[in-house]
């Protein structure tokens, strides 16, 4: 039989099949489907990592993360600014240190003159009504780019946290607001509550990266802070297992217990499992981290013409929301920011 001989297909009873019910009903124009909505992205709910790196008037691009960049410290109450116009209630600062800096005990951590400090101390300058959350870790001060302290091939936990605790001290010393130690070392949470305490520092926050895991999407981070060049070996002893979903839920629960303030699952997308089950589990503020890698996989995809780059952002965070995730970590911040705001 050729097509044009084919028999029209005989339509189906639909309404006897679906009683009625029909779905489509309320997605037929756009008031309808606003007003059954279910989730909303606002400019409340990101928080835009930077990238810090030494000298002055340098914007540096960060070649596997387009459109992102390194500032130099002095360049860097211009972003605040631009976020903080836009509404963006918070920034992550992460450093890339100079090569000659980093050592084997990461002592540039406890230097209170070294780039997170400053950035610091210059966006509190700024007067601005943003909040500033540093990373705690050692990898971007260590010439082997682990988040400890190591002896031979292991990484000491104790003897880190003790070193956690200085370096989340003397950045709540410089103006941070919240603490984010993303090194997954067992007690730090804790260790650092009690630090800040003891310290004065009672009202400086603590997210905890609760749920960090050993995740080959962090690679062009590494490119951004410089630890792809460092990195010896992988940091399976201490993220976690890629495979493990209960053990998230007793890795939130012991930072809960010693303190954490806010919580954080990372990556983002591929563990939006992981962020409902949280979420679901604690019923407690819990962020998203939108990882390096998954911002150039969206940016590559939509330079090359693959896909609608502008389309896959907005839909990645929005799923992040539809998850349970009460904010997110992204290098789409502003540019979010400014579509959610109409501007772009
Ligand atoms: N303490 C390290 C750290 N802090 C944030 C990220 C990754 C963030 C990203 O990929 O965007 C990493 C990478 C790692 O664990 O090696
Ligand atoms: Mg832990």
């Amino acid at each position: 039989m050729t097509a044009h001989q084919r028999p029209t297909p005989k339509a189906h009873d639909v309404d006897s099949i679906v009683g009625g019910r029909r779905m489509r009903r309320n997605r037929r124009t756009d008031w309808s489907r606003r007003m059954v909505r279910e989730n909303t992205l606002t400019v409340d709910d990101l928080i835009w990592p930077l990238f810090l790196t030494e000298g002055t008037g340098i914007e540096q691009p960060v070649p596997s993360m387009p459109g992102v960049m390194r500032y130099s410290v002095d360049k860097i109450a211009r972003q605040i600014e631009e976020a903080a116009e836009l509404g963006i209630p918070a920034i992550a600062l992460f450093p890339n240190t100079d090569p000659s800096l980093r050592d084997a005990d990461g002592s540039e951590a406890l230097n209170p003159e070294n780039l997170i400090c400053r950035a610091c101390r210059a966006i509190k300058d700024t007067g601005l009504p943003i909040g500033i959350v540093t990373d705690v870790a050692l990898d971007p001060y260590t010439s082997h780019g682990h988040d400890g302290l190591m002896k031979g091939e292991t990484i000491l936990n104790d003897e880190t946290v003790a070193q956690l605790v200085a370096q989340a001290l003397l950045q709540a010393e410089a103006g941070a607001d919240v603490i984010a130690p993303s090194d997954m070392m067992d007690g730090r949470i804790g260790a650092i509550r009690a630090g800040l305490d003891a310290a004065g520092y009672r009202d400086v926050q603590i997210m905890s990266y609760a749920a960090k895991y050993a995740s080959a999407f962090y690679g062009p981070f590494r490119d951004a802070v410089g630890t792809n060049a460092t990195l010896v070996g992988d940091k399976r002893t201490y993220q976690m297992d890629p495979a493990n979903s209960d053990e998230a839920l007793h890795e939130v629960a012991l930072d809960l217990e010693e303190g954490a303030d806010m919580i954080m699952v990372k990556p983002g997308m591929p563990y939006l499992d992981i962020i409902r089950r949280v979420k679901d589990t604690f019923e407690r503020p819990t962020f998203a981290y939108q990882v390096s890698g998954e911002y150039a996989m969206i940016m590559a995809a939509a330079g090359n013409g693959w896909l609608d780059g502008e389309r896959a952002m907005m839909e990645s965070l929005m799923a992040f929301k539809r998850a349970g995730a009460d904010g997110v970590l992204t290098y789409f911040a502003p540019r979010a920011a400014r579509k959610l705001k109409g501007l772009d």
